[in-house]
């Protein structure tokens, strides 16, 4: 009586425990999991975003879950066309997931950081990792570009390392199609990476200012400074306009020079094509091939056969199928780019095939592969040996068994829950488990050389356990363990069902010397000896649930536990990892590593399908989108992101120097951020490819009609040239303003084309929908016929809007940077052995707003000065 009391206290203790964990979770502001992904800790941060390390749960595949608020002005445009991109050096960019107020893109993990970090650690790149990191980047620029897709803000920041140590081209914010010979206008970019043109506000071509950009990246990566980037802002665009950048020879070799001097002229027209980069010999042994391998991806999408082609994906998809997924709704969302989950789940359960190979190159996986072998061939020949098979289960904690993975949902349990829903149901049946082994055929070319080093490993391993991950999944169909260990499960599934849901299979020890293995003749021999295999399941299996096989004999083959936590999360591939092995393994690094040979991309040309995307989303997107844009343009959302924002600031000569990662269009200015949203649609909408948005498109070739008259484009931003007249635009717009204040460094890099402040407030107040629909036609109300932007008949917006958007202006804006330059504080701070960056953070950034105008003042030239009184 007096247990059973207390079995019943303990009940209750356990229940209370269970709402209490559920009612922490509700309440909780942390956030942990987004679609299948398990957030694990912040990595970055962007200007309208967090960025997290996160894994995918079914396949605990590392991604990067990076955040963007749906009031990112770029957010659109990033996912329209970074989607699009199949490419080695380009990050992936596997899922979007929208909620109510985000956009989470889930993208390759680089766990090396951006190469600006790196160029920190290293002052300078030697020449050689030099020519295989840029050959990297042009050829991801050149991948791009025979898209038609023009970058518009390579830099440093923006150019991420793997794992191997190479470039992945990411931030795809400013990106937008541009046809051949196509001028644009869209100011943006980082200053210190600006082409003249840009810098003059001429109309430009989106491949030469990318080309001018590759110049900047290059020669700073050989020097360790910048070639254009001096204190003051005006000076850099001065100089850069006109002056040619030093090259001190005992650091540049007179390839690099002749390259860099290419690619930094003046005249766009006469900067080289990216072929002619690529094939320059400064970039042998790498661009070449590199090249060539661009050519054949580019290939199979023009020819539209990148998708279920390959071997892998076509074993894959096998096994997909079979195990109940509805394979045509993956290939459709694969084919579409609607990055949504199923599409996100094949990505990575791509991935995790390709890479299997490497792990069956162990002696381990390369003796149960051929193992498998064995059973295929037993099935074959002798169907009954299986039968034979003695197996002595023993069942252990480690795995839960019960991971649906059905149709792409994972069940997202702990593996606590797990357990309590577990069912032994050996759902597998024998032949299921044989043709399952076909999976590995693929590994087994070689018949004859893998049972000889399946001979040698069973001498070497005498008397030890091998073992394999054993998951219940019928799709871990690729690994024999999987095989085994299903079989086991049948045939022992009273043993099972009686203990607990985990299993640990043991087999018998195989023969040390069996000849019968080596010439491969009589298999049945293997099992009849019964000697002893051991398969322990895998802890975390579902990391694995395709077939990988982990060398450790630990059991726990997965790189995460489930419990793996944001405290607990030891991120082994550390920056200091990434440095040591980019440096020491700069020649071994081959040009081409293996993924450009493996992952020849399985998306066919931009298609018109893409624009039928419909993303995963767990919430209604527009229901509080005007709420939340009210909120917005009421000002109360300004500057948080910049507030929130980590960035260290460096405090040199007494005044403060920002560094910044990010390119930011707009940090708050409601206006600009919407305008800018509209002008991304409208970029997209003057792209070839015909939108199914009926709405929007028949406004379109109007907007296109006046876009080059609208812009100002021809407006100099030369000291005395233009000015007056921008002002006056200015001026007009700004009529009822009485407080024109300045916001400092928010926009430190980017110049926004005028566009972006010349919104109509009332148009967006009344549009709710900006960000999946954005206005055409906000422009158009603002184009006058004559298409003179000085008559544009500007609607006055208020003054927060305007003084947050006109710091966009050269002149407006105070340009805070990081100075990579010879004559910057900071180079001579690294000349002088003084890289101690953290030493100079000797702040958090506040939202900068409330910057004293008259100390920048000083450091301009008259004409540009800030015309507060005039305003
Ligand atoms: N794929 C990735 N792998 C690892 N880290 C990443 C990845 N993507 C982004 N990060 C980290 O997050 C930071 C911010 O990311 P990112 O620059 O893409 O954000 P953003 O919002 O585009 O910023 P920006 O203000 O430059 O536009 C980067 O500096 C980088 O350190």
């Amino acid at each position: 009586m007096r247990n059973l009391k207390i079995d019943d206290n303990q009940l209750k203790e356990l229940i209370n425990k269970s709402y209490n964990k559920l009612y922490g979770q509700f309440t909780s502001n942390e956030l942990y999991e987004v679609g299948n992904y398990k957030i694990l800790k912040q990595v970055g941060e962007g200007s309208f975003g967090k960025v997290y390390l996160a894994i995918h749960r079914p396949t605990h595949r590392k991604v990067v879950l990076k955040s963007s608020s749906k009031t990112d002005p770029n957010v659109v445009r990033e996912v329209f066309y970074h989607r699009q991109f199949d490419h080695p050096y380009i990050t992936k960019l596997y899922e979007i997931i929208i909620t109510e107020t985000k956009v989470w893109m889930s993208l390759e993990y680089c766990p090396g950081k951006e190469l600006y970090d790196y160029l920190l650690v290293m002052r300078r790149i030697p020449l050689d990792e030099c020519s295989r990191l840029f050959a990297q980047i042009v050829g991801a620029v050149y991948y791009a570009h025979s898209l038609n897709c023009v970058h518009r803000d390579l830099k440093l920041e923006n150019i991420l390392l793997d794992m191997q140590g190479n470039a992945k081209l990411a931030d795809f914010g400013f990106t937008r199609e541009c046809a051949t010979k196509n001028q644009l206008e869209t100011i943006c970019g980082t200053t210190v990476y600006m082409a003249p043109e840009l810098l003059r506000r001429d109309t430009y071509d989106g491949f030469k200012i990318d080309i001018w950009s590759l110049g900047v990246i290059l020669y700073t990566l050989i020097n360790g400074s910048m070639p254009f980037d001096e204190e003051d802002e005006t000076r850099t665009e001065w100089k850069i306009i006109n002056e040619e950048p030093d090259y001190n020879e005992k650091i540049f070799n007179a390839n690099s020079i002749e390259l860099i001097k290419s690619l930094l002229i003046k005249d766009p027209k006469k900067r080289p094509s990216m072929t002619e980069i690529l094939k320059h010999k400064f970039l042998e042994p790498y661009g070449e091939s590199i090249l060539e391998e661009a050519d054949k991806i580019l290939l199979k999408q023009r020819n539209s056969m990148l998708n279920f082609n390959t071997k892998t994906e076509k074993r894959l998809l096998k096994m997909l199928k079979r195990s109940g997924f509805d394979t045509q709704a993956i290939k459709s969302s694969v084919q579409k780019r609607k990055c949504d989950s199923l599409s996100g789940h094949w990505y990575l359960l791509l991935e995790q095939e390709k890479e299997s190979p490497k792990l069956h190159k162990s002696h381990l996986n390369k003796s149960i592969l051929s193992l498998t072998k064995v059973f295929e061939d037993a099935d074959e020949k002798n169907e009954e040996l299986i039968d034979n098979l003695d197996t002595n289960l023993i069942l252990s904690r480690t795995t839960s068994l019960h991971r649906n993975t059905s149709n792409g949902k994972d069940t997202s349990l702990s593996n606590e829950e797990s357990l309590v829903g577990a069912s032994l149901e050996p759902t597998i049946t024998k032949n299921s488990i044989l043709s399952s082994s076909t999976f590995s055929n693929d590994f087994m070319n070689s018949k004859n050389k893998l049972f000889k080093r399946m001979t040698k490993f069973f001498k070497s391993k005498n008397n030890q356990y091998f073992m394999a991950s054993a998951d219940q999944d019928s799709i871990n169909a690729g690994s024999v363990g999987t095989a085994l260990s299903r079989l086991s499960l049948e045939n022992k599934r009273k043993r099972l069902e009686s203990t607990e849901n985990n299993i640990k299979l043991e087999v018998h020890k195989l023969p040390e010397d069996n000849p019968n293995i080596t010439n491969g003749t009589k298999k049945d021999s293997l099992i009849n000896k019964k000697k002893e295999i051991v398969i322990v399941s895998n802890r975390n299996s579902s990391s694995r649930n395709y077939g990988n096989m982990s060398n450790t004999k630990s059991g726990n083959f997965s790189e995460f536990s489930d419990n793996t936590s944001i405290d607990n999360y030891n991120d082994s591939e550390s920056l200091s990892n990434m440095h040591f092995s980019l440096a020491s393994n700069a020649k071994v690094l081959a040009p081409l590593n293996s993924r450009l040979a493996t992952s020849i991309s399985q998306h066919s040309q931009l298609s018109n399908d893409t624009y039928a995307s419909d993303y995963s989303t767990d919430g209604n997107n527009s229901s509080s989108h005007k709420q939340e844009f009210t909120k917005y343009r009421s000002g109360k959302k300004q500057n948080t992101t910049s507030l929130n924002r980590t960035e260290k600031i460096l405090n040199v000569y007494g005044r403060k120097f920002v560094r910044r990662d990010k390119s930011i269009i707009s940090t708050t200015s409601s206006t600009s951020e919407i305008s800018s949203r509209a002008d991304s649609f409208y970029d997209l909408a003057t792209v070839s490819l015909p939108t199914p948005n009926e709405k929007y498109s028949s406004d379109i070739p109007n907007a296109r009609k006046h876009k080059l008259s609208r812009f100002d484009t021809k407006k100099s931003w030369l000291p005395g040239e233009g000015h007056s007249s921008r002002n006056n635009v200015r001026r007009r717009r700004s009529a009822k303003h009485n407080n024109y204040k300045n916001t400092v460094a928010e926009n430190q890099f980017v110049i926004q084309e005028e566009s972006s402040i010349d919104s109509d407030e009332n148009n967006l107040q009344s549009n709710n929908d900006l960000l999946l629909s954005p206005r055409i036609n906000l422009h158009d109300s603002e184009i006058n016929s004559s298409g003179n932007d000085d008559d544009l008949n500007y609607k006055p917006f208020s003054s927060k809007t305007f003084l947050q958007t006109n710091t966009y202006g050269r002149h407006e804006t105070i340009l805070k940077h990081r100075s990579l330059s010879n004559d910057s504080e900071w180079s001579h701070r690294m000349s002088n052995g003084q890289d101690d960056i953290s030493s100079m953070a000797v702040e958090e950034d506040d939202d900068g707003s409330d910057v004293d105008m008259s100390s920048y003042n000083q450091q301009i030239p008259n004409n540009l000065k800030f015309e507060r009184e005039s305003l």
